[in-house]
Protein backbone atom coordinates (compact mmCIF):
# COMPACT_ATOMS: atom_id res chain seq x y z
CA UNK A 1 0.00 0.00 0.00
CA UNK A 2 1.05 3.92 -0.72
CA UNK A 3 2.31 5.20 2.31
CA UNK A 4 0.19 7.89 2.48
CA UNK A 5 -2.92 5.54 2.15
CA UNK A 6 -1.46 3.20 5.19
CA UNK A 7 -0.84 6.21 7.42
CA UNK A 8 -4.15 8.30 6.82
CA UNK A 9 -6.31 4.85 7.69
CA UNK A 10 -4.15 3.75 10.52
CA UNK A 11 -4.97 7.66 11.40
CA UNK A 12 -8.91 7.47 10.17
CA UNK A 13 -10.46 8.86 13.23
CA UNK A 14 -8.00 11.90 13.21
CA UNK A 15 -8.36 12.55 9.31
CA UNK A 16 -12.06 11.89 9.62
CA UNK A 17 -12.50 15.11 12.68
CA UNK A 18 -10.31 17.24 10.09
CA UNK A 19 -11.85 16.37 6.85
CA UNK A 20 -15.20 16.32 8.05
CA UNK A 21 -15.10 18.91 10.14
CA UNK A 22 -18.13 21.31 10.89
CA UNK A 23 -16.22 24.24 9.50
CA UNK A 24 -15.93 21.99 5.49
CA UNK A 25 -19.65 20.69 5.74
CA UNK A 26 -20.33 24.89 6.39
CA UNK A 27 -18.39 26.21 3.21
CA UNK A 28 -20.02 23.86 1.09
CA UNK A 29 -23.59 24.93 1.83
CA UNK A 30 -22.53 28.28 2.17
CA UNK A 31 -23.93 28.47 5.89
CA UNK A 32 -20.35 29.23 7.11
CA UNK A 33 -20.49 32.56 8.98
CA UNK A 34 -18.40 35.58 7.20
CA UNK A 35 -17.11 36.54 10.52
CA UNK A 36 -15.40 32.83 10.62
CA UNK A 37 -14.52 33.30 7.11
CA UNK A 38 -12.34 36.11 7.35
CA UNK A 39 -10.62 35.17 10.88
CA UNK A 40 -9.78 31.76 9.00
CA UNK A 41 -8.44 33.47 5.68
CA UNK A 42 -5.85 35.91 7.34
CA UNK A 43 -4.56 33.40 9.86
CA UNK A 44 -4.35 30.72 6.68
CA UNK A 45 -2.01 33.47 5.08
CA UNK A 46 0.45 33.63 8.24
CA UNK A 47 0.10 29.71 7.81
CA UNK A 48 1.00 29.68 4.44
CA UNK A 49 4.40 31.85 4.61
CA UNK A 50 5.88 29.61 7.48
CA UNK A 51 4.56 26.84 5.62
CA UNK A 52 6.95 28.03 2.21
CA UNK A 53 9.47 28.13 5.27
CA UNK A 54 8.82 24.28 5.89
CA UNK A 55 8.48 23.52 2.38
CA UNK A 56 11.62 25.42 1.73
CA UNK A 57 13.46 23.38 4.67
CA UNK A 58 12.77 20.67 2.34
CA UNK A 59 15.20 22.33 -0.79
CA UNK A 60 17.81 21.71 2.18
CA UNK A 61 17.13 18.06 3.48
CA UNK A 62 16.89 16.96 -0.09
CA UNK A 63 19.08 14.02 -0.87
CA UNK A 64 19.10 14.58 -4.58
CA UNK A 65 18.74 17.51 -6.97
CA UNK A 66 15.20 16.06 -8.12
CA UNK A 67 14.23 16.25 -4.35
CA UNK A 68 15.31 20.07 -4.13
CA UNK A 69 13.34 20.60 -7.38
CA UNK A 70 10.35 19.49 -5.87
CA UNK A 71 10.48 21.32 -2.77
CA UNK A 72 11.65 24.34 -4.83
CA UNK A 73 8.00 24.24 -6.93
CA UNK A 74 5.86 23.62 -3.54
CA UNK A 75 7.42 26.73 -2.58
CA UNK A 76 6.57 28.51 -5.81
CA UNK A 77 3.28 27.22 -5.66
CA UNK A 78 2.94 28.92 -2.64
CA UNK A 79 4.33 32.12 -2.47
CA UNK A 80 3.07 32.52 -6.43
CA UNK A 81 -0.24 30.96 -6.65
CA UNK A 82 -1.68 29.78 -3.11
CA UNK A 83 -0.91 33.20 -1.13
CA UNK A 84 -2.02 35.58 -4.36
CA UNK A 85 -5.27 33.82 -4.27
CA UNK A 86 -5.57 34.50 -0.13
CA UNK A 87 -5.01 37.98 -1.13
CA UNK A 88 -7.64 38.47 -4.00
CA UNK A 89 -9.86 36.50 -1.42
CA UNK A 90 -9.14 39.24 1.41
CA UNK A 91 -9.20 41.82 -0.85
CA UNK A 92 -13.38 40.74 -1.80
CA UNK A 93 -13.43 40.56 1.62
CA UNK A 94 -12.41 44.03 2.57
CA UNK A 95 -8.90 43.09 3.71
CA UNK A 96 -6.02 44.76 2.79
CA UNK A 97 -2.36 42.96 2.39
CA UNK A 98 -1.05 45.17 5.32
CA UNK A 99 -4.53 44.55 7.17
CA UNK A 100 -3.45 40.77 6.59
CA UNK A 101 0.62 40.94 7.16
CA UNK A 102 0.13 42.74 10.47
CA UNK A 103 -1.86 40.55 11.69
CA UNK A 104 -1.18 38.73 14.98
CA UNK A 105 -1.09 34.71 14.79
CA UNK A 106 -3.01 32.68 16.78
CA UNK A 107 -1.87 30.32 19.09
CA UNK A 108 -3.59 27.42 16.55
CA UNK A 109 -1.93 28.88 14.01
CA UNK A 110 2.04 29.16 15.29
CA UNK A 111 1.11 25.43 17.20
CA UNK A 112 0.90 23.83 13.40
CA UNK A 113 3.39 25.29 11.55
CA UNK A 114 6.27 24.92 14.15
CA UNK A 115 5.13 21.53 14.58
CA UNK A 116 5.79 20.87 11.12
CA UNK A 117 8.86 23.30 10.98
CA UNK A 118 10.43 21.41 14.13
CA UNK A 119 9.42 17.80 12.70
CA UNK A 120 11.66 18.49 9.66
CA UNK A 121 14.21 20.17 11.33
CA UNK A 122 14.55 17.10 13.75
CA UNK A 123 13.96 14.50 10.91
CA UNK A 124 15.20 13.63 6.79
CA UNK A 125 12.96 14.59 4.31
CA UNK A 126 10.31 11.69 4.96
CA UNK A 127 9.63 13.18 8.15
CA UNK A 128 8.95 16.46 7.00
CA UNK A 129 6.99 14.61 4.10
CA UNK A 130 4.74 13.26 6.38
CA UNK A 131 4.50 16.45 8.64
CA UNK A 132 3.16 18.25 5.45
CA UNK A 133 1.28 15.87 3.71
CA UNK A 134 -2.10 16.27 5.54
CA UNK A 135 -2.17 19.63 4.55
CA UNK A 136 -1.05 19.30 0.93
CA UNK A 137 -3.62 16.04 0.03
CA UNK A 138 -5.96 16.73 3.17
CA UNK A 139 -7.05 19.82 0.89
CA UNK A 140 -7.07 18.53 -1.89
CA UNK A 141 -9.40 15.74 -0.88
CA UNK A 142 -11.72 18.73 0.85
CA UNK A 143 -11.64 20.62 -2.38
CA UNK A 144 -12.93 17.67 -4.50
CA UNK A 145 -15.00 15.90 -2.10
CA UNK A 146 -16.98 20.05 -1.57
CA UNK A 147 -17.15 20.08 -5.58
CA UNK A 148 -18.22 16.57 -5.77
CA UNK A 149 -21.27 17.40 -3.49
CA UNK A 150 -21.90 21.03 -3.92
CA UNK A 151 -20.87 21.98 -7.51
CA UNK A 152 -24.18 22.14 -8.72
CA UNK A 153 -25.10 24.65 -6.07
CA UNK A 154 -22.09 26.77 -5.99
CA UNK A 155 -23.46 29.91 -7.55
CA UNK A 156 -24.35 32.52 -4.56
CA UNK A 157 -22.25 30.15 -2.42
CA UNK A 158 -19.54 32.88 -0.54
CA UNK A 159 -17.36 30.25 -0.56
CA UNK A 160 -17.66 29.31 -4.34
CA UNK A 161 -13.90 30.37 -5.04
CA UNK A 162 -12.20 28.70 -2.90
CA UNK A 163 -14.44 25.72 -3.33
CA UNK A 164 -12.74 25.97 -6.78
CA UNK A 165 -9.08 26.99 -6.52
CA UNK A 166 -8.93 23.44 -3.99
CA UNK A 167 -11.07 21.24 -6.60
CA UNK A 168 -9.31 23.05 -9.73
CA UNK A 169 -6.72 21.23 -11.78
CA UNK A 170 -3.56 23.31 -10.90
CA UNK A 171 -4.29 22.07 -6.82
CA UNK A 172 -5.34 18.87 -7.69
CA UNK A 173 -2.20 18.21 -9.88
CA UNK A 174 0.24 19.18 -7.10
CA UNK A 175 -0.86 17.15 -4.58
CA UNK A 176 -1.27 14.31 -6.61
CA UNK A 177 2.78 15.56 -7.44
CA UNK A 178 3.35 15.22 -3.94
CA UNK A 179 2.29 11.76 -3.21
CA UNK A 180 3.79 10.14 -5.87
CA UNK A 181 7.04 12.18 -4.15
CA UNK A 182 6.60 10.99 -0.65
CA UNK A 183 6.04 7.57 -2.13
CA UNK A 184 9.64 7.49 -4.25
CA UNK A 185 11.28 8.90 -0.87
CA UNK A 186 9.04 6.19 1.53
CA UNK A 187 11.09 3.87 -1.10
CA UNK A 188 14.43 5.06 -0.15
CA UNK A 189 14.21 5.56 3.60
CA UNK A 190 11.00 4.14 4.94
CA UNK A 191 11.74 0.72 6.94
CA UNK A 192 9.09 -1.12 9.33
CA UNK A 193 10.73 0.55 12.78
CA UNK A 194 10.26 4.16 11.47
CA UNK A 195 6.56 3.46 10.79
CA UNK A 196 5.63 4.15 14.54
CA UNK A 197 7.23 7.56 14.10
CA UNK A 198 5.60 8.32 11.07
CA UNK A 199 2.36 7.50 12.59
CA UNK A 200 2.68 9.92 14.95
CA UNK A 201 3.51 12.66 13.20
CA UNK A 202 1.11 12.10 10.47
CA UNK A 203 -2.08 11.87 13.30
CA UNK A 204 -0.51 14.86 15.23
CA UNK A 205 -0.85 16.92 11.89
CA UNK A 206 -4.46 16.17 11.04
CA UNK A 207 -5.42 16.77 14.66
CA UNK A 208 -3.47 20.41 14.14
CA UNK A 209 -5.58 20.68 10.80
CA UNK A 210 -9.36 19.98 12.76
CA UNK A 211 -7.92 22.59 15.39
CA UNK A 212 -7.09 25.04 12.86
CA UNK A 213 -10.90 24.43 11.69
CA UNK A 214 -12.07 24.90 15.01
CA UNK A 215 -10.40 28.28 15.27
CA UNK A 216 -12.10 29.31 12.41
CA UNK A 217 -15.89 28.40 13.86
CA UNK A 218 -15.35 29.68 17.55
CA UNK A 219 -14.37 33.36 15.99
CA UNK A 220 -17.99 33.88 14.85
C1 LIG B 1 -4.30 25.15 7.38
C2 LIG B 1 -4.09 24.82 5.94
N1 LIG B 1 -3.85 23.56 5.57
C3 LIG B 1 -3.66 23.26 4.27
C4 LIG B 1 -3.66 24.23 3.29
C5 LIG B 1 -3.46 23.87 1.85
O1 LIG B 1 -2.36 24.51 1.35
C6 LIG B 1 -3.91 25.54 3.71
N2 LIG B 1 -3.94 26.55 2.81
N3 LIG B 1 -4.12 25.81 5.02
Amino acid sequence: MHLFSRLKADASGDWASYVEHQFVHELGTGELPKSSFRHYLVQDYLFLIQFARAYALGIYKSPTPQDMRQSLEGVKAIMDVELDLHLELCASWGMSREDIENAPEAAQTIAYTRFVLEAGMAGDLLDLQVALAPCIIGYAEIGKGLAEKHGQTLDGNPYKRWIEEYSGSTYQNLAAEFGAWIDATAGVYLTEARVPRLRKLFAKASQLEADFWQMGLEAS
